[in-house]
């Protein structure tokens, strides 16, 4: 769960109760079989034609598979600053033990910031992106903006110093932001810097955008035998752990991306981990183009359609034991990865990253970043829990759903193999 949760941007805002509540204003509906819902034909609202530039920019650009692979430098580079800040920490806390989390938050951020301008920028740097993306995405998230969209004219008189607060968060982030896509583009256009990869700045560059925008239109714990077995399995594929890296010495060793399709049961934990915690609970928001009649109820034209992902990941009618952590559920009798189709076009049974047109155009890459740093830190380092500390796996929502108490670990170097 932890994994899983800091590797998704997206998520559904709103608690349930919100969102029940919220529907039933809007006149749409709970379906008890959301997974029978046809979702090729429903839209969002919020798909208008600048959005379908970005997005159609976004999947064929920056997250085609090829693109996808030329981003190892910018894996290996942030799975290092990891390790080192993991090692660091655990060293400073041998007996209470290592929050993990805002070590995952902090590399995850530095590969999506590598990603998106192209330079391995330093800490302070990213921490200041980091932070003015967070608050914005925070405050967003808390509802506090919403009334401004529902009464634009009367909401920014009625409700002023929330719509200053806004138009400062905007203009702190674009103080932020604008001059590293300035950098970016004289460095291109200079020739200078590192251009060994093309960022989503850089295809931003040829974007011609429509002028008008879119206004139109076992209680789930990955138990220890589960590590022990997907250590194994990597120890299988690429041998035994690298000697643990001196203070100051660069990581040099990595499980790499051909690697990581040799471990069936790898993939199997990665996909159980998406469908017993998906970071987010529901998609966002549909809207039904047209009335469509589904096991009796009517859906209106225009109504908001919510799916519950979360719970079709449990459901006792398609799952067997669905709130269980069981990996092997998605590997075949002969012990492969059988071919579980994720986007769902052959039938859904979970959907953590969405179906139909609208999909993750990320999961693809969210997929990879998962498998490649759950092998990495499975095999550098042996992962238990510090005396007296239980993991509790409940959750809370904060812009994806995280762990309500932060994991906290003990994290060694493998210098010898994992104790059973
Ligand atoms: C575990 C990781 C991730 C999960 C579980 C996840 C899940 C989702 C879900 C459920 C949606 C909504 C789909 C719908 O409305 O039907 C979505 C949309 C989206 N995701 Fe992801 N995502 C993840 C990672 C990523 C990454 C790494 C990126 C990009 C780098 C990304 C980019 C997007 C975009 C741009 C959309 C909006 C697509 C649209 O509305 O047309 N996601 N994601």
């Amino acid at each position: 769960m932890f994994l899983t949760n800091t590797f998704g941007p997206w998520s559904l805002f709103h608690p349930r109760s919100d969102m029940q509540d919220y529907m039933l204003t809007k006149g749409a509906v709970f379906s008890d079989r959301p997974r029978t819902l046809p979702v090729r034909n429903i839209s969002s609202s919020a798909y208008g034609p600048t959005w379908r530039v970005l997005r159609r920019n976004l999947a064929s650009e920056v997250l085609h598979p090829s693109r996808v692979k030329s981003y190892g430098s910018g894996r290996k580079w942030v799975l290092k600053i990891l390790i080192d800040h993991l090692q660091k920490d655990a060293e400073s806390r041998i007996a209470d033990g290592v929050q993990v989390m805002d070590h995952f938050k902090y590399a995850m951020f530095c590969l999506l910031v590598f990603m998106c301008f192209g330079e391995k920028y330093d800490e302070d740097r990213i921490k200041e992106i980091a932070s003015v993306q967070r608050r914005l995405l925070l405050l967003i998230g808390s509802g506090r903006f919403d009334i401004l969209g529902i009464f634009p004219r009367l909401g920014r008189l009625l409700f002023i110093n929330r719509w200053k607060e806004l138009l400062q968060m905007r203009k702190d982030q674009e103080e932020t932001l604008m001059p590293l896509i300035k950098a970016r583009l004289e460095s291109a256009n200079s020739g200078v810097g590192d251009q060994e990869i093309v960022s989503y700045v850089d295809t931003l560059m040829n974007i011609q955008l429509p002028e008008e925008d879119g206004k139109k239109e076992n209680d789930g714990k990955l138990t220890h035998k589960e590590m022990r077995k997907l250590y194994d399995e990597i120890v299988a594929v690429v041998g035994p752990s690298p000697q643990p890296s001196q203070k100051g010495e660069e990581v040099e060793s990595v499980i790499n991306e051909e690697d990581l399709q040799k471990m069936p049961y790898l993939k199997a934990v990665v996909l159980e981990g998406l469908r017993r915690h998906p970071p987010g609970h529901f998609v966002l928001p549909h809207r039904v183009s047209k009335e469509v009649e589904l096991q009796g109820y009517v859906i209106p034209e225009g109504a908001t359609i919510n799916f519950l992902v979360a719970d079709m990941g449990w459901d006792p009618k398609v799952w067997d034991d669905p709130m269980e952590f069981k990996p092997e559920r998605f590997l075949s009798n002969d012990g492969t990865n059988g071919v579980f189709d994720i986007s769902g076009s052959k039938g859904i049974k979970m959907m953590p990253f969405g179906a139909g047109r609208r999909i993750c155009p990320g999961s693809d890459l969210a997929l990879l970043h998962l498998e490649y740093f759950v092998a990495n830190l499975i095999w550098y380092f042996d992962w238990t829990t510090p005396d007296g500390y239980h993991v509790d796996l409940s959750e809370k929502n904060e812009f994806t759903f995280v762990m309500k108490k932060p994991l906290q670990t003990r994290i060694t170097p493998r210098t010898e193999k994992l104790t059973t």
